[in-house]
């Protein structure tokens, strides 16, 4: 996860992806099929696990298989493939060595990103998408024939009804949370560092008292907002308090965003996607300009993600 660009004015920008085809039965190529398609993810990377999150809510993991890239990004080679660490896998699809290669296959005169996750068709050997607010949007509607279960299938985490309130919410997630973690952490001057601080706790405080009376981000139903914001509360204490020095508080020290935090991190499903020791090291190894001596470090206990939480209070 190296950083994108730096402007002149010492802010971070990341740059938009590049491959944003879709999967569905009215187009020519793209078809629903189960077996056919495959993610490509790393478990440090926060968009990916918004992915994750996705395929096993929708009971997907028979349908799409996933393979997973080492958790350290060298910047050198980009994303490779290091079986012999715990929890990454070989390419499963092309048995390549680098992410980039996956990419070249799609498009031999590919310059662009080479980033986590990436959806690839097998039939076509091409990449469909590369942009995870888009790819769970796929996986949420196309391959309903093929969920575990009826449940699966019905369940709808961006429901007509909701996508206005949906959009706005995560643009205001995305830009000052998601990203502004990020932002916070890649600025280069105190200026851009000290505006970005600011936004992204004033949004989590806006978050935190929104909680207060919302049990999810949409009220009573979860819904892919949840899903989008997960992944960087659960990063939260144990990377970007200390690596990006977004510390006025932990997510721990906000009442109602520890104990969402606590219900979501405690969902079956979504527990399985966390591995703390990929994320950690994914950010402390790889981005060594930030940390330059590696080193990982051992705390905090997040134990306090076990304990029960309060949200059924919450109507
Ligand atoms: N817009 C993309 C961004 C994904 C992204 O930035 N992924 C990072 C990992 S967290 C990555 O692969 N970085 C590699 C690089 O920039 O070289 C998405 O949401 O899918």
């Amino acid at each position: 996860m190296p950083k994108n660009q730096t402007e002149k004015d010492g802010q971070y920008t990341r740059k938009e992806s590049s491959f944003r085809d879709t999967v569905s039965k009215d187009h020519p190529v793209y078809q629903p099929e189960s077996g056919r398609y495959h993610l490509y993810v790393c478990f440090g990377c926060p968009f990916a696990h918004r992915a994750l999150i996705m395929r096993v809510l929708k009971g997907l993991e028979d349908v799409i298989d996933i393979s997973v890239v080492d958790y350290v990004l060298d910047r050198s080679t980009g994303w490779k493939f290091s079986p012999n660490k715990d929890g990454c896998t070989v390419d499963k699809v092309n048995n390549f060595e680098y992410l980039k290669q996956v990419y070249l296959l799609s498009n031999p005169n590919y310059e662009g990103r080479i980033t986590v996750p990436v959806l690839f068709d097998k039939k076509t050997k091409t990449i469909v998408n590369n942009e995870s607010a888009e790819i769970i949007r796929i996986l949420n509607s196309s391959f309903n024939d093929f969920c575990k279960t009826k449940e699966q299938s019905d369940l709808d985490y961006y429901p007509k009804e909701l996508q206005t309130e949906i959009d706005k919410i995560n643009s205001r997630v995305y830009e000052n949370v998601n990203n502004g973690v990020y932002k916070t952490g890649f600025a280069q001057t105190q200026e851009a560092y000290d505006i970005n601080y600011i936004k992204l706790f004033e949004t989590l405080d806006y978050l935190e008292s929104h909680l207060s009376n919302n049990r999810y981000l949409l009220g009573k139903q979860f819904t892919e907002a949840d899903i989008r914001l997960f992944p960087t509360l659960i990063r939260f204490d144990a990377v970007y308090f200390g690596h990006f020095k977004a510390n006025r508080q932990q997510i721990k020290d906000f009442p109602n965003l520890s104990n969402y935090l606590k219900e979501l991190y405690q969902m079956e499903p979504i527990n399985k996607t966390v591995n703390f020791h990929h994320i950690k090291n994914s950010y402390y190894v790889s981005m060594s300009d930030i940390n330059p001596t590696k080193i990982v470090p051992n705390g905090p206990d997040l134990g306090y993600l076990n304990e029960n939480h309060n949200r059924l209070d919450i109507k």
